[in-house]
């Protein structure tokens, strides 16, 4: 489903990211970490098409150029952020509908001559965001106004908006900050069936108990390098990974 080959990623003399490759298989569900500054966000943010970057990406098989956004969406590749980022004065559909852009087949001029057609697929646009709100246990919330949500809600919200584009990979940035241990466990259980629905999951986060449970593997890097990868009951054991976390 995704392909990164050798990407770089250098903030002027600071190479943040140095020569990293990745693959995700369909449904699988791969943790990254790394101590604070080993280049977990530039590498998604480089795979995301947000930051100047080099190597390659391919995704469903087919290449993606790099530091374009909109085609890595296009192609595939949804992601959320650290802070999530919903808009407070829309409503929880409207705020996943942004996502469904790529459905809407009806310009300026669509809406003026097939009416019927627009109103069908805004329909349909609406159905899928109230779905995937569904999926993450936000269906009561549909036409209430982002502002309103706990902020374990707004994170939902985003993977519902990621979830809406009909994604084959979503990015996650620390999707458990901020959550509590319940919450988190709830979170490892939505990861986890959207994984089984076949969409396979980057997750960088720092809650190695969670991702040890719901990761079919573990990329560890460290100062921009990949120093381990495996299964998490291997990794984190791997006395490598220890040293970068905690030091001799
Ligand atoms: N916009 C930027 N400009 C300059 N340097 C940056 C920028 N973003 C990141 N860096 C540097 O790149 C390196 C990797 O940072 P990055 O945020 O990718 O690490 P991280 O593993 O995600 O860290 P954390 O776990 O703290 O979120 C660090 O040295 C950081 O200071």
């Amino acid at each position: 489903m995704l392909e990164a080959t050798d990407i770089r990623v250098k903030f002027g003399g600071n190479t943040a990211v140095d020569g990293v490759s990745l693959r995700l298989g369909r449904g699988e569900v791969v943790g990254l970490v790394g101590p604070n500054g080993s280049g977990k966000t530039s590498f998604l943010n480089a795979i995301c098409g947000i930051v100047p970057a080099t190597g390659s990406l391919t995704l469903r098989g087919v290449p993606v150029p790099m530091g374009r956004p909109l085609k890595v969406r296009a192609a595939g590749l949804s992601r959320t952020f650290q802070t999530p980022q919903v808009f407070d004065d829309l409503t929880c559909v409207e705020n996943v509908m942004l996502s469904g852009e790529r459905f809407r087949r009806t310009g300026f001029l669509g809406a003026t001559l097939g009416r019927r057609r627009m109103l069908r697929d805004e329909h349909e646009r609406t159905e899928r965001a109230r779905r995937a709100l569904a999926t993450v246990g936000l269906d009561g919330m549909w036409d209430r106004p982002a502002k309103g949500l706990a902020y374990g809600q707004a994170r939902y919200l985003e993977i519902a908006r990621a979830l809406a584009g009909e994604p084959a990979v979503i990015a996650l940035d620390e999707p458990s900050a901020g959550l509590n241990a319940e919450e988190t466990n709830r979170l490892a259980e939505l990861l986890r069936s959207v994984s089984e629905q076949g969409v396979s999951l980057l997750i960088v986060d720092h809650k190695i108990e969670y991702l040890s449970r719901i990761c079919d593997r573990i990329d560890v890097l460290e100062l921009g390098r990949l120093i381990a990868s495996g299964p998490p009951e291997r990794v984190f054991q791997d006395p490598a990974v220890i040293e970068a976390y905690l030091g001799t």
